[in-house]
């Protein structure tokens, strides 16, 4: 009998570096035979569609399996375990598995799934790698404002956990076994060492932390861990698991966040419609913003990926035949968004980005 496929899960919160990591892993897979999933918040598959798009020969769009119900860890039953098994029916066996949660995801649900019998006889975690934006820890993001959050306790006696960034931060580097601070590029060494104290502090486990940027890291860095993580997820509790062991009602259906895609017309002008998000972004608030516009007379479609304030723009392929061309961006953000109010912003700045 052959044995146990290693499976890497790859998670992080939004716009850390997950896709960026796991598109320069499959350009240095050295023939390994990679299978990918990816689960994503937000309707519009831009993570799978970027991978698409990249034009790896080694990722071919067969081994790209798209989770987008909802949250992998609050589907887990439903869609992951199903998808993994007709993985496992297939011919041609991957060499490796790698997972890539969505951003909001506790990867400990998923983790744990591992331990079902029709997939634990077939596969294994070969470990859990959380990305981290260092940057933006670094910027004091994840961090809580404690005052303003004692003031809401206060005015609201049902608010009994910390902001929901801060939480996600904690429980998804408590499910690692490695965690890596992407975008070292941003920050200086002492202010990366200072990052990393805060991570190592997230757990009295010895963790491995590396520090990369563009997740740019040799496949064997990244996988061939061998942790078999789903024998362990048990002692590595989220923050929901620990309070729902309390008898404390806190139910975690990600309802903390809000996604949505705005569309709007053909953008003449990239540099300034991008300066006009940059405004609608600090404005109302935006976790994350990305998706792809059309730009008259460009055969190419445009990426737009915003992570707070910094946005990247390119064209990453042509638009394909009969594919029809729009400007649609998925928006993330706390659960009391302006939707509307973003649509409409977004709307106008394509419509005052003529040429
Ligand atoms: N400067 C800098 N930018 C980076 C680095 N890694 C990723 N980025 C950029 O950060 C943005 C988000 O990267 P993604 O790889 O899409 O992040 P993700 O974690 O997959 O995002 P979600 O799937 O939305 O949670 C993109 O614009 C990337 O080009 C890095 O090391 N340095």
């Amino acid at each position: 009998m052959q044995g146990k496929i290693p499976a890497t899960v790859i998670t992080g919160f939004l716009g850390a570096g997950k896709t960026t990591m796991i598109r320069n892993l499959l350009q240095n897979a050295d023939g390994r035979k990679i299978a990918l999933i990816i689960n994503e918040f937000g309707d519009l598959g831009v993570d799978g569609e970027v991978l698409k798009g990249c034009g790896i020969e080694t990722c071919a769009e067969e081994d790209i399996v798209e989770l987008n119900n909802g949250c992998i860890c609050c589907t887990v039953a439903d869609d992951f375990i199903p998808t993994m098994t007709k993985l496992l029916e297939r011919e041609s066996r991957p060499d490796h598995i790698v997972i890539e949660t969505s951003g909001l995801a506790l990867p400990q649900p998923l983790v744990a799934a591992f331990n079902w019998p029709g997939i634990k006889t077939h596969v294994t975690v070969d470990g859990v790698v959380t990305v981290v934006d260092a940057a933006a820890v670094a910027e004091g993001r994840f961090a809580d404002d404690h005052a303003k959050l004692d003031a809401q306790r206060r005015a609201d006696g049902a608010l009994d956990h910390e902001s929901p960034l801060e939480e996600l931060f904690e429980d998804q580097i408590r499910a690692a076994d490695m965690v890596v601070l992407n975008k070292a590029d941003l920050i200086d060494a002492a202010r990366l060492d200072s990052v990393r104290g805060d991570v190592a502090g997230q757990t009295d486990r010895p963790l491995k932390i590396i520090h990369a940027t563009h997740g740019r890291l040799p496949a064997e860095v990244l996988l061939g861990l061998n942790s078999a993580t789903e024998g362990q997820i048990a002692l590595r509790k989220s923050h929901h698991e620990m309070e729902h062991e309390n008898g404390e009602d806190h139910h975690h259906d990600h309802d903390e966040f809000e996604s949505f895609v705005a569309s709007a017309g053909a953008v003449g002008d990239p540099k300034r419609f991008t300066e006009e998000l940059k405004q609608i972004i600090a404005t109302h608030d935006v976790l994350r913003l990305k998706g792809f516009c059309d730009v008259p007379g460009k055969p190419m479609r445009l990426v737009v990926q915003a992570v707070g304030q910094r946005i990247e723009t390119y064209f990453d392929r042509p638009w394909a035949n009969g594919e029809q061309r729009a400007t649609r961006l998925v928006v993330i953000g706390l659960h009391d968004i302006d939707q509307a109010a973003i649509e409409e912003a977004i709307g106008r700045a394509a419509a005052s980005a003529e040429p």
